[in-house]
């Protein structure tokens, strides 16, 4: 498999017990400008579920369906909790690991989806003496395992449906929102983040055949009120949608982890109830065998050009 000895799976970390919470949600805004008040009311979400968040379990997984798949060692490190990526690279360093190919769990263009991974690898990488070189692998948005996954899951959800109303249901794909500033230099000509999820939906949607009607909405808003994010959040738009019924799509996740379970699972579902919408959600790509088979497309295929410099750059950091 090409020019790497290892591959290196890179999330975003989550707490797994009640104290890890707060220190959790202090490592992910540090800098960012994050009212107190969204924080109390994120910690509440994570607390709701015992303090446990599913994505370390669900990296766990994915790493051991992809392991028989490759033929170099997989190692596994966190931007936000632990495994740090910092402590992986010394344990890849001892290990005598050269040059890593590096697969993030997020398949899209933005600061916050890609730009941070590659600058949290750089600052992990400068902290060890000896760490391995590491390679991002492309996006992989478009790539047909990770579509091919999401059709199967969507089809799965609207078959859950009544059928009274399956054939009618509206397809709502949802993404993490960003403030719009960031949204307007994703990727190397601006707007990457939103032009990608919108491809992506298409091809999901096409993917199942026949002439669904879907839209792309935003989830699990963060920041101070006073700065533009990406709208309609996906309840608003449940509230005013014309549809028998809806299936949401998290199209801009690959793990079922909180945001989608507390974001879409507790609120969007509550709020269904209330308003009597029937709605289905369709599982991400999690361990689906296309999207763990894409993994290993990644790694044997030529090394990526990487991206520009002035690609995705950072927010203006903020005290507190
Ligand atoms: C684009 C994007 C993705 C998708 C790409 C990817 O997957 O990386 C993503 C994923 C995730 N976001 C997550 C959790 C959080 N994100 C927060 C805050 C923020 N997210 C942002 C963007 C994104 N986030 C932004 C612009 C902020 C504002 C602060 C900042 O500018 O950085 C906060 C702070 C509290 C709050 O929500 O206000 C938390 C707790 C978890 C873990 C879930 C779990 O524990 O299971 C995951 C996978
Ligand atoms: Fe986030």
């Amino acid at each position: 498999m090409g020019t790497y000895d290892a591959l290196l799976v890179v999330s975003f970390g989550g707490p797994e017990k009640p104290d890890d919470v707060m220190p959790f949600l202090e490592n992910v805004v540090r800098g960012r400008g994050i009212p107190r008040e969204r924080l109390l009311e994120v910690e509440a979400h994570y607390q709701r579920f015992g303090g446990h968040s599913p994505i370390n379990r669900q990296c766990r997984d994915l790493i051991a369906a992809v392991e028989p798949t490759v033929d170099v060692p997989v190692y596994w490190g966190n931007r936000n909790w632990h495994p740090y990526l910092e402590d992986t690279l010394r344990q890849m360093a001892a290990d005598g690991v050269r040059r890593a190919a590096a697969f993030v769990t997020s398949a899209y263009s933005s600061y916050s989806s890609c730009r941070q991974y590659i600058d949290d690898i750089a600052l992990a990488r400068a902290a060890v003496e000896g760490a391995p070189e590491v390679v991002k692998l492309r996006h992989y948005f478009d790539h047909p395992g990770f579509v091919a996954a999401m059709v199967d899951h969507t089809r799965e959800a609207l078959e859950s449906l009544p059928a009274a109303h399956r054939d009618a249901a509206r397809l709502v794909f949802t993404a993490h929102s960003i403030p719009v500033s960031m949204a307007n230099t994703a990727g190397p000509a601006g707007g990457a983040y939103e032009a990608q999820l919108r491809r992506t939906a298409a091809a999901v949607a096409a993917g199942l055949g026949g002439e669904r009607g879907w839209d792309l909405v935003w989830q699990s808003r963060s920041g101070p009120p006073h700065v533009p994010w990406l709208e309609p959040d996906v309840c608003d738009h449940l509230r005013e949608i014309d549809a028998p019924a809806v299936v949401l799509v998290p199209i801009g996740f690959v793990s079922d982890h909180m945001e989608v379970v507390y974001d879409l699972d507790v609120e969007a579902a509550d709020l269904a109830k209330e308003i009597g919408l029937p709605l289905a959600r369709a599982a991400t790509a999690g361990t689906h065998p296309r999207f763990v088979a894409m993994v290993g497309e990644l790694l044997a295929e030529p090394e990526p050009v990487p991206c520009a410099a002035s690609c995705c750059p950072a927010p203006p950091r903020r005290h507190g």
